[in-house]
């Protein structure tokens, strides 16, 4: 593994060698109480050391926090009183040696410290998630949990932070790991039928019937796992909330209000809006992409006709719509009305100009409202509407259910591949060669999944994904 990851990191360029002492402000850049800089590696104990003003004063106790003045290695300058803990191998998050600096947070004592750092041979500045690729190359986390990191990192509402510690947690990795040991053993079986199927059948037969079982049990289960509404994804990326309607219906003026600024062009003229305006929200601990988009007519402008067909494939994927209706017309258009489904919330708007009528075509709808955007009215039932509905696309996703969601795309397809795999096996079971090829390939995707094989164009798109100092 150490060495295919280091063939990888040859390739895209990545400085690999984890002989190196790497080190980074592991928090966030800026003025703050504290700033944490980490050094990993070999020589972590040394520059600690060369740190000191007198190079032979004994190191701290490993895990236990000390205060330490930090001096220049060369000027002899002091540049902080710092706490400092030391995690030496292999007990560290990076599984190397690891000294942590807890600073003074202000920016000249920060560079400071990391110009000295940088004083000290063999000792070098690390690369964006250089920390958490070692942790990796040195068996502290699968693949899982890197990507789960990434997520806890990037995570903005609770639901997310949630779900990136379960993957954290390494739970659907040992579950995925369980069924890449259960095909392993039933591949032994298979194998052991090429080889001695033909000379003593009764044994064999018996336990190959049970193989046969358990794949297609497995079968059952991943199948069952696949089907979750990609809730997982859905939390990950976030619920994607389309407003829809007629020109100068509201929307644009719908989307500022629940953005509480000014995201997009408000005006009288119709066909104001043509690009899709996103803006995220965090609504009841979810993440929401809400996205406004151009008015639906027919029209011979060619840009407001590209803007109409962005308007339809951002209504297509989106996992819930906001229909808005200007309450003045006395029908629901026509070139809206066919656009009411199970997911859409009708929105009749400009209730401050007109009394609310609602039409027979609203019927479809997953619930109605009235509001206005000029005078605010209606804009806390539409909030607690779309609310409970964002909610209930995850109410029955409890904490051992989450837990076992699917976070993303990369996943879903070894699964499906899994699942070709050992259909294609139960298809035939019994032409030895060819199912012990089919459970082989199941193995394979599977052990894609957590890393355990062929990860190479997967690592470096990852780690590129944390900030330096992780
Ligand atoms: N009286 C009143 N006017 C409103 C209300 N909502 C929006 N307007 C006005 O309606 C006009 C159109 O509003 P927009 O928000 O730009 O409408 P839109 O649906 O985004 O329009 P397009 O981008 O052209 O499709 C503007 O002049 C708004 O001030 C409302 O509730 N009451
Ligand atoms: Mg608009």
């Amino acid at each position: 593994m150490v060495r295919m990851l280091q063939r990888t990191l040859r390739w895209s360029g990545r400085r690999s060698v984890s002989t190196d002492t790497i080190y980074a402000l592991s928090s966030a850049e800026g003025r703050a109480g504290v700033a944490v800089v980490r050094i990993s590696g070999p020589q972590a104990n040394w520059c600690l050391m060369q740190l000191s003003k007198d190079k032979k004063k004994p190191l701290p106790k490993p895990r236990m926090a000390v205060v330490r003045d930090i001096h220049h290695p060369t000027s002899r300058e002091l540049l902080d009183s710092a706490m400092a803990i030391r995690f030496p191998q292999p007990k560290s998050f990076t599984g190397e040696d690891v000294v942590e600096l807890h600073l003074h947070g202000s920016r000249p004592v920060v560079k400071g410290v990391l110009q000295a750092l940088a004083e000290i041979p063999s000792c070098r500045p690390a690369e964006a998630g250089e920390f958490t690729e070692r942790a990796f190359e040195n068996h502290k986390m699968d693949l899982m949990q890197v990507e789960g990191l990434a997520d806890l990192l990037n995570a903005e509402t609770e639901a997310q932070r949630k779900q990136a510690l379960h993957q954290i947690s390494g739970s659907v990795g040992q579950v995925y790991e369980e069924w890449r040991m259960t095909l392993i053993r039933c591949m032994a079986h298979a194998e052991a039928m090429i080889d001695f199927g033909d000379d003593e059948d009764d044994v064999t037969d018996a336990a190959y019937d049970s193989v046969i079982l358990k794949v297609q049990e497995l079968l059952g289960s991943i199948q069952k796992h696949l089907a979750d509404g990609r809730r997982g994804e859905i939390l990950r990326n976030g619920v994607q909330v389309a407003i829809l309607g007629a020109p100068n219906a509201g929307k644009s003026s719908l989307l500022n209000i629940l953005a509480q600024r000014d995201a997009a062009i408000v005006s009288p003229i119709a066909g104001t809006t043509r690009d899709i305006v996103q803006v995220p929200l965090n609504l009841a601990g979810y993440p929401v992409t809400l996205s406004d988009t151009a008015g639906i007519r027919e029209t011979d402008d060619i840009i407001e006709q590209e803007g109409v067909l962005r308007a339809h494939k951002c209504r297509e994927e989106a996992h819930i719509k906001l229909l808005v209706v200007d309450v003045q017309g006395s029908n629901i258009k026509e070139s809206v009305e066919t656009l009411i489904d199970q997911n859409t919330i009708v929105v009749l708007n400009k209730s401050d100009l007109a009394s609310v009528q609602l039409s027979s075509e609203v019927k479809n709808a997953k619930a109605v409202c009235s509001i206005s955007c000029q005078s605010g009215i209606g804009i806390d039932s539409l909030l607690e509407i779309l609310q409970r509905q964002v909610s209930e696309m995850f109410s029955h996703v409890n904490d051992e259910a989450q837990g076992l969601l699917i976070t993303r795309e990369r996943h879903r397809k070894h699964l499906n591949d899994c699942v070709i795999h050992l259909s294609n096996f139960l298809e035939h079971p019994h032409q030895s060669e060819l199912a012990a090829e089919d459970l082989r390939r199941a193995i394979h995707s599977i052990g894609r999944i957590v890393g355990r094989v062929d990860v190479e164009d997967i690592l470096d798109v990852l780690f590129k994904d944390f900030c330096i100092g992780k």
